[in-house]
């Protein structure tokens, strides 16, 4: 079976807050998928509707074979949740906390030890496995906590934002293990705030924006649309003899925005229009003191898409 996760106009609210509206998707096996979304995008609500933690209000969802509404005890068994919230006994050593969740799955015996162990070894705990997590750092933290959430090695893997507020070494340890997991053959859903995360281990991204889904493709795809686009960046030493409307007359300009000491535009690159926004800089007695270009990246198609900086 190729597909592991279908999701059919998924919908879901809160009183009157339509927080997942009607969304549609499929993750196939071995795939990474990045979820993106600004604060209150209804990433977590799908998230947690996944992971069996909350229940739809309508649509259809079918993990590993199974329709979620009728067999969530068997889906259960075949998943891994890394939880927003660290869910890790602060007070019994690593290698404990690691062994419960496992233990809570099929595995025991022999087969439980060499589990636990190559969970903890995966987020490079292994050494401080005696350790009680009570003297671990925030990242060394939610590296156990990720260890716990796929010691029973599941096929599907749910993670929610499982980099917030770490280290960069834990967070770069967190992304090589979720790149190990992938190639032992897992699936994974993961949801984040940061564009360069997705950029480094997603096969497909999902952007979505106030309970929908905007945007569904691989990193390419999403780029494509805005290929035409460059953000030109000038410093400059009288911004106020400069506005928005300065470049009117100069074909293909698609936004921009004067601040600071800093004229930003956005052109289209086919219009070659360079030469003439350069011109109308200088013609206004400005003089420009350095300049840069920006192709589009995944920020930028963010931005397009949903008018908000990811991390607002
Ligand atoms: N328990 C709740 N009760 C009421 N409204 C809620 C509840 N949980 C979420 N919401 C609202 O539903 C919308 C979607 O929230 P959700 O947490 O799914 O978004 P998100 O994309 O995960 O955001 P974040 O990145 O901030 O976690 C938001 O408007 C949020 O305020």
């Amino acid at each position: 079976m190729s597909n592991v996760v279908t999701v059919k106009n998924l919908e879901k609210s809160y009183a009157s807050k339509k927080a997942v509206n009607g969304i549609n998707f499929v993750v196939n096996k071995g795939e990474v998928l990045g979820l993106l979304g600004p604060n209150g995008a209804g990433k977590s609500t799908t998230i947690n509707i996944l992971s069996t933690i909350l229940s739809a209000d309508g649509g259809e969802i079918n993990i590993l074979g199974h329709d979620l509404q009728k067999n969530a005890r068997l889906i259960k068994q075949e998943i891994g949740i890394v939880p927003q919230d660290l869910a890790i006994y602060e007070e019994i050593s690593a290698e404990k906390n690691v062994r419960f969740f496992a233990s809570l799955y099929k595995f025991s015996g022999k087969q439980l030890e060499a589990c636990v162990k190559e969970a903890l070894e995966l987020v490079g705990l292994y050494e401080r496995k005696d350790d009680k997590p009570k003297t671990f750092s925030g990242g060394m933290k939610r590296r156990l906590n990720i260890a716990c959430a796929i010691a029973h090695q599941p096929k599907l893997i749910i993670m929610d934002e499982p980099t917030v507020g770490i280290d960069p070494q834990s967070r770069n340890h967190i992304l090589e293990s979720i790149k190990i997991l992938k190639k032992k053959g897992a699936t994974i859903i993961y949801s984040t705030h940061y564009m360069e995360e997705v950029e480094a281990i997603s096969d497909k991204i999902i952007i979505m924006n106030d309970g929908k889904i905007i945007a569904n493709g691989t990193k390419e795809e999403l780029k494509e649309k805005f290929d035409d686009e460059v953000e030109y960046s000038f410093h400059v030493d009288k911004i106020n003899k400069l506005d928005d409307s300065m470049f009117n007359k100069v074909d293909g300009i698609k936004k921009v925005k004067v601040f600071d000491n800093v004229v930003e535009v956005t052109a289209e690159k086919s219009k070659d229009n360079l030469n003439g926004i350069i011109s109308e800089i200088i013609a206004k007695g400005c003089m420009i003191q350095n300049m840069n270009a920006k192709e589009a990246s995944l920020e930028t198609v963010f931005l397009e898409l949903t008018g908000r900086n990811l991390r607002d």
